[in-house]
């Protein structure tokens, strides 16, 4: 090629509509100049996606070689973290969407979507604390799901998830779409966090290690199965007590170490892309895709418990049940249920009422 038409392509790719294809909220629609060299993959949404948990979550999902299509929604600053992420040089191709009226555009067509919109805890509070704010911002981004991508398998990260998870729920049934399986609350940072602990105490490696952790997300409702740990770990009673209160508050010790700036950001987004990239491989068609989820569930009474479930490619191919459990779990499981039927019915009736 002629040395100036080179030039004068790379130009063009340089002028600023031409970056990447972005709604920012002037109603001026830009067209991508990566339109070509897109995967062949799944078209993944994140609605909150320009927060402390969005912006990582966005830079390691430009990197999954499933996502051929990547959608950044939030109500700030989605323009500049779109025009960051895009310039990786990976095949995902990024979208931007700035703004309640750019939602649906920014949800039609998708397979996932990951919802980490709304504010985070400070020191002090519990995660219900944030239910009067969360609570709205998941219904109204429930409502838009149900009416763009009906089918996406949606992964709520938002807290309270014990209560998030049932407000989705209601809102897609209001809606007619409810599809337990393709409904799901990322409990994955329990599990992320139980396997470094239990690590730690057995001197393993944590990438060999798999903990369970059942029930819920939030405080007691945090269940960790150590009597099935994988690989089978002996445990002293004190280790037990240690590693359980460790757990369930390992939120709580990253709230306080950031001292009012928020929560966990970067584990729970290396969590969420851990657990996104499962329900991909599902979709995709691997066999033997199993994690823990915060799901609609007949393992207890509860309408909704965490538990393994096997991801396949319509969502949750199977929930599976707790298994044995010690008394100690046992005890743990009761404690759990009491906390989370209140938080469900707290989600439940504010979508009802
Ligand atoms: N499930 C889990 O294991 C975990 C859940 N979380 C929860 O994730 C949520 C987000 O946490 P961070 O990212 O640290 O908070 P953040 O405040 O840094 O980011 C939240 C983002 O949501 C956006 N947002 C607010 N309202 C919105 C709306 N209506 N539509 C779209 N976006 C909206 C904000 O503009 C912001 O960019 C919190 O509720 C937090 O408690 C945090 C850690 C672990
Ligand atoms: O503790 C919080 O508020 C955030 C969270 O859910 C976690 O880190 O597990």
């Amino acid at each position: 090629m002629d040395p100036n038409q080179r030039i004068a392509k790379i130009s063009a790719h340089l002028n600023p509509p031409n970056l990447v294809q972005m709604c920012d909220g002037s109603g001026l629609k830009r067209v991508g100049c990566r339109a070509k060299g897109g995967s062949p993959g799944f078209k993944v949404a994140i609605l909150g996606a320009a927060g402390g948990i969005g912006q990582p979550l966005a830079m390691l999902m430009k990197t999954n070689p499933l996502v051929s299509l990547l959608h950044l929604y939030d109500v700030a600053n989605a323009p500049g973290v779109t025009a960051d992420i895009s310039h990786m040089d990976t095949s995902a191709i990024v979208r931007g969407f700035l703004g309640q009226q750019q939602l649906e555009e920014a949800l039609t067509g998708m397979d996932l979507v990951i919802i980490p919109a709304g504010v985070p805890r400070k020191p002090g509070m519990t995660r219900d604390d944030l239910f009067n704010i969360n609570a709205g911002i998941v219904r109204t981004l429930s409502e838009a799901i149900a009416k763009c991508c009906p089918q996406a398998i949606v992964n709520v990260i938002s807290n309270p998830v014990n209560s998030t998870v049932p407000i989705a729920a209601e809102v897609f049934k209001k809606a007619g779409t409810f599809d337990p399986k393709k409904l799901m609350g990322v409990t994955m940072l329990d599990v992320v966090r139980a396997n470094t602990f239990v690590a730690e105490v057995m001197s393993l490696d944590p990438r060999e290690v798999d903990v369970p952790v059942v029930g819920g997300h939030a405080g007691v409702s945090i269940l960790p199965l150590l009597s099935q740990v994988k690989p089978p770990c002996s445990f002293t009673q004190k280790e037990i007590e240690y590693l359980t209160d460790r757990i369930q508050n390992g939120g709580t010790e990253v709230v306080e170490a950031k001292a009012g700036t928020g929560s966990a950001t970067l584990s729970m987004a290396y969590a969420a892309v851990k657990f996104a990239d499962a329900c991909l491989r599902g979709l995709r068609g691997d066999a033997n895709i199993v994690e823990c989820a915060f799901v609609a569930s007949h393992v207890t009474e509860l309408p909704f418990f965490a538990s393994k479930v096997r991801l396949g490619r319509c969502g949750i191919d199977e929930v599976y049940g707790v298994g044995p459990l010690n008394e100690y779990e046992r005890m743990g499981l009761e404690k759990a249920k009491k906390e989370l039927a209140g938080s469900i019915q707290k989600g439940v009736s504010f979508v009802k009422k």
